[in-house]
Order: structure tokens, then C-alpha cells, then sequence
């Protein structure tokens, strides 16, 4: 049945608000800067979900100095749902990727099948080097071996979350705070 952000919102639980996700966010620009500094990389938004981490990141990243050459790709697997298939290209990014460094910045690291299935296309590509920004990981061992966030914000249990860019059925995206809809709440859907 399709629910609405409202009922989403009415069995969830707040995880992490929004001070504490521009903090994280403000934090893992440190490493980030330091690690590219005296290099422009390629910073690779994920659409959609990515979108408003990858912001805020980049003016925390460009506060510390450091130039970035934005582009974005759209690759989904989830597709408004609450548990993901095959990985499908939307978009893919026009700048070329031959001996730059990458940055991939994207909302979440969960099974790790999308971010693979992009690291894996960048090198291809012949991408330099290919590093992973993700605003939350999910903590579980389902995780795709190999795969793992260069860089993290905060760390999210094991159920559907939902906020700052993840979408509740394509809702919600803009919620300024990461939720866990309850695992009842995830049967009834
Ligand atoms: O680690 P995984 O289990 O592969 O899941 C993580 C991916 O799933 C979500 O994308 P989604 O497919 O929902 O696309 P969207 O960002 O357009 O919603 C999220 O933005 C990550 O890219
Ligand atoms: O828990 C999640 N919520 C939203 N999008 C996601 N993509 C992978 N896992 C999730």
C-alpha cells in the first residue's frame, strides 16, 4: 500500500538531527582536504539521494581550500522501494575520467552493490584513484566484500532509514534529519 511522509514520520524514530549530520558533515571534510589537497578531483554527486550531502560537503571541502570539478551520475537500485534490485544507469557523468582523482559523494553505504557497481565503472574509465564519501553507513555484515566508505559521517542501524536525500517511497528527501522507519512499520508497508 502507498503511505505517505506523514505516516512514515508517525513510525519512525529521529537517528541523527540535523546539527549532528553538519557536524559529521563538517568533520569528514578534514580528512578529505588534506588527503586532495594540491589536486582538483572529480566530485561525483550520486543522484538523487546524494544531492544534499554532496552540497554541504563541497562548500565544507571548499572552506579548507580545496578545489573540486563537479559532475554528477544517476545509478539506482532501489527505485522508491525499501529493498534493492539490479543496479540501474540513469545518468551517466560527461567528464572524463582518464588519470583524475575521483570523489564519489553519496547519502548511504548499505549493501554496498551501488557503490560498487559505480567504483567499479569509474576505474574502467581509468579513473586515477576512486574514493568513497558517504554521509551514513548502515551497520550490518551484509556489506559487499570490498566496498567500504574512505570517508563516513555517522553510522545508521539496520532498518529502512530515510532523510537528508534517502527517500520514504520517493518522499521525504528533503527532510533536514535521518528517521528509522520501525520494522513493524516496514512489514505493514
Ligand atoms: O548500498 P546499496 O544497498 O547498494 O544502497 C545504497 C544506494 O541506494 C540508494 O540509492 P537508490 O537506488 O535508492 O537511488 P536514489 O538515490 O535515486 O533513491 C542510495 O542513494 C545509495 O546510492
Ligand atoms: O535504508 C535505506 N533508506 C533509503 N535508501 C536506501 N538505500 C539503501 N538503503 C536505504
Amino acid at each position: 500500500m502507498a503511505r505517505d511522509i506523514a505516516w512514515a514520520l508517525a513510525n519512525s524514530d529521529l537517528i541523527h538531527d540535523r546539527d549532528t549530520l553538519e557536524s559529521a558533515i563538517a568533520r569528514m571534510a578534514q580528512p578529505i582536504a588534506a588527503d586532495f589537497a594540491g589536486s582538483v578531483p572529480v566530485f561525483l554527486t550520486i543522484m538523487h539521494g546524494g544531492l544534499p550531502f554532496a552540497g554541504r560537503l563541497a562548500m565544507e571541502i571548499g572552506a579548507l581550500g580545496v578545489d573540486l570539478a563537479f559532475d554528477y551520475l544517476h545509478a539506482t537500485r532501489y527505485r522508491g522501494a525499501t529493498s534493492g534490485g539490479e543496479l540501474t544507469w540513469k545518468h551517466r557523468p560527461a567528464t572524463p575520467l582518464a588519470g583524475r582523482r575521483v570523489l564519489l559523494a553519496d547519502d548511504i553505504l548499505d549493501e554496498g552493490h551501488t557503490l560498487r557497481g559505480i567504483v567499479q565503472w569509474c576505474r574502467d574509465e581509468g579513473a586515477a584513484e576512486v574514493r568513497i564519501a558517504a554521509l551514513a553507513v548502515k551497520k550490518h555484515d551484509r556489506c559487499v566484500d570490498g566496498v567500504c566508505a574512505d570517508y563516513h559521517g555517522v553510522e545508521v542501524p539496520d532498518r529502512y532509514v530515510f532523510g537528508y536525500g534517502m527517500d520514504f517511497q520517493e518522499q521525504g528527501r528533503n527532510l533536514p534529519a535521518i528517521y528509522a522507519l520501525t520494522d513493524e512499520a516496514l512489514r505493514n508497508l
